[in-house]
């Protein structure tokens, strides 16, 4: 085996994305969130946690160049992001399917977007092919989203995203819809494709059994003064052996913690 040089071991440390003194607001001016900062390493998965409106997805939309922040910086694979990179994609709570265009053709729509490499149509039909496959969906290609459950349309919406081989996918409360059974299957599948795809994750949750069971790190965010803007709170390296289950030891104490630094939060000041 080859010694890595020191070049590649500083490519490996370079985050994925890398966010630094964000700040945001609407255009009422009330700030959202300030100097707010948050990076993700490659194949790391990374939890935003948080209560309700606190500014969740709107940090998401900001750090992946969906909506621009008022100051700071994101970094994406190590260059200044200016919009969306063509190496991040996004899930969302509705998996947004098209109606008319089967399983196939939806998952290859990913790679319809601006910006992405041209890719010959042999190699275009060999990454739906394997995105479709690793989210288990191999012979459904021909189906139409009305003829799929929830549950497979979101491995549909996850096989659209990883078609562009993300180097980071970010995921906003991607399961929030399904049932307690089906969201624990697409859990360990999100788990399971990072490492298969080498991507890292972004994932915005308010569930916190979800945090722990998939996360590598949790990021709490939250207004500890209720007139200011929201901040990143805390945050938890989450060193649980896989499969985590819920009921270990180690999740309730981080779940009770993390539960009790939400009700502080939340406390009036
Ligand atoms: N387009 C918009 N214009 C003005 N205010 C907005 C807009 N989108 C969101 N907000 C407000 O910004 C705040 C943060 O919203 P955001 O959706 O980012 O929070 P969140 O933490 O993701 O919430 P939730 O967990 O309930 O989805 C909320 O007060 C919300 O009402």
């Amino acid at each position: 085996m080859t010694a890595p040089t020191a070049t590649t071991a500083a490519a490996a440390t370079v985050p994925v994305l890398n966010g630094q003194a964000l700040s945001f607001s609407y255009g009422d001016g009330q700030p959202i969130f300030e100097e707010v900062s948050l990076s993700v390493r490659p194949r790391e998965i990374v939890a935003l946690l948080g209560g309700s409106g606190c500014g969740k997805s709107t940090l998401l939309r900001a750090l992946s160049g969906l909506t621009r922040s008022h100051s700071g910086t994101v970094e994406f694979l190590g260059a200044k992001q200016t919009r969306p990179h063509p190496r991040a994609a996004l899930v969302f709570q509705q998996p947004s399917l098209l109606p008319w265009r089967n399983v196939a053709a939806n998952v290859a729509f990913g790679l319809d977007f601006k910006h992405q490499p041209t890719l010959s149509k042999e190699e275009r039909q060999a990454r739906v092919r394997h995105a479709i496959a690793s989210v288990g969906l191999a012979g459904r290609e021909h189906k139409y989203p009305a003829q799929l459950s929830g549950g497979m349309a979101q491995r549909v919406a996850l096989a659209r995203a990883l078609a562009r081989e993300p180097a980071l996918l970010f995921a906003d409360e991607p399961f929030a819809a399904l049932d307690a059974i089906t969201r624990s299957e697409m859990q360990m599948l999100l788990v399971d494709l990072v490492q298969q795809w080498n991507a890292a994750v972004l994932l915005v949750t308010h569930d916190i059994d979800e945090a722990i069971v998939v996360a590598d790190r949790i990021v709490l965010m939250g207004r500890p003064d209720p007139k200011r803007a929201a901040r990143i709170v805390r945050e938890w390296q989450v060193d649980i052996p896989r499969p985590r289950e819920n009921s270990a030891d180690a999740a309730s104490a981080l779940h009770f913690n993390i539960l009790s630094e939400l009700r502080r939060l939340q406390q009036p000041a």
